[in-house]
């Protein structure tokens, strides 16, 4: 939350003029209300069931850049369909982001469901907890302390490069010889 996956997927899909998918916003169309009033009428498990479905349908459906709500990865379903994605030669990016950073991004104020009570301690004690789901169901990490959106669009576009200069190191199908 507030590591910048609506900032910085904007600003990639404008980059490589592409369109840009979030499955937050797909979410809060298909149920014609927003986030924090699901948590709040259905339940956490409700939202859950339904980010599942939209999510499956987004990665699915979707070509260009695709920012998924922050909590998507802890399905093991929806882990398995990022990872087939990535074997196919996809990019899935963690956007990793200090607290310090983060908090005057969203505020922290009582409107994200998921931080009730206590904003600081909660986004800390959730990124603990998420960290390594993060890490394992992506192919790139960016830290994004610091950086504005264009910059982290930048960064992910150079990684990319680097990541296919590896796969191909001989001007093979995939690499970018022609720079
Ligand atoms: N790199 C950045 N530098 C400065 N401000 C940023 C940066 N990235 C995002 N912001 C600002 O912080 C706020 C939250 O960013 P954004 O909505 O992109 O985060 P998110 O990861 O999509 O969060 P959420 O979990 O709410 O979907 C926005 O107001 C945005 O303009
Ligand atoms: O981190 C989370 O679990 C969430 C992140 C947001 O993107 C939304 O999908 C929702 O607020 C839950
Ligand atoms: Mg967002």
């Amino acid at each position: 939350m507030g590591s910048g996956k609506t900032a910085i997927g904007r600003a990639l899909s404008r980059r490589w003029d592409v369109p840009l998918r979030d499955t937050d916003v797909d979410i809060e169309e298909h149920a014609g209300t927003t986030i924090a009033d699901i948590f709040l009428h259905q339940g956490e498990q409700a939202f859950r069931d339904l980010e599942h479905q939209i999510v499956a349908a987004a990665l699915d459906e979707h070509r260009g850049v695709l920012a998924l709500g922050g909590g998507a990865p802890l399905r093991s379903d929806t882990r398995e369909h990022l990872a087939q994605y990535a074997a196919g030669g996809g990019t899935v990016v963690f956007l990793d982001v200090s607290i310090e950073f983060a908090a005057p991004r969203v505020g922290l104020d009582d409107s994200r469901p998921l931080l009730m009570g206590d904003p600081r301690q909660r986004w800390l004690d959730i990124i603990r907890e998420r960290r390594e789901v993060y890490e394992e169901a992506s192919t790139m990490r960016i830290l994004t302390d610091g950086v504005t959106p264009a910059e982290g669009g930048r960064e992910i576009e150079r990684r990319m490069r680097l990541a296919r200069k590896s796969r191909a190191p001989h001007g093979g199908p995939h690499s970018l010889g022609h720079h």
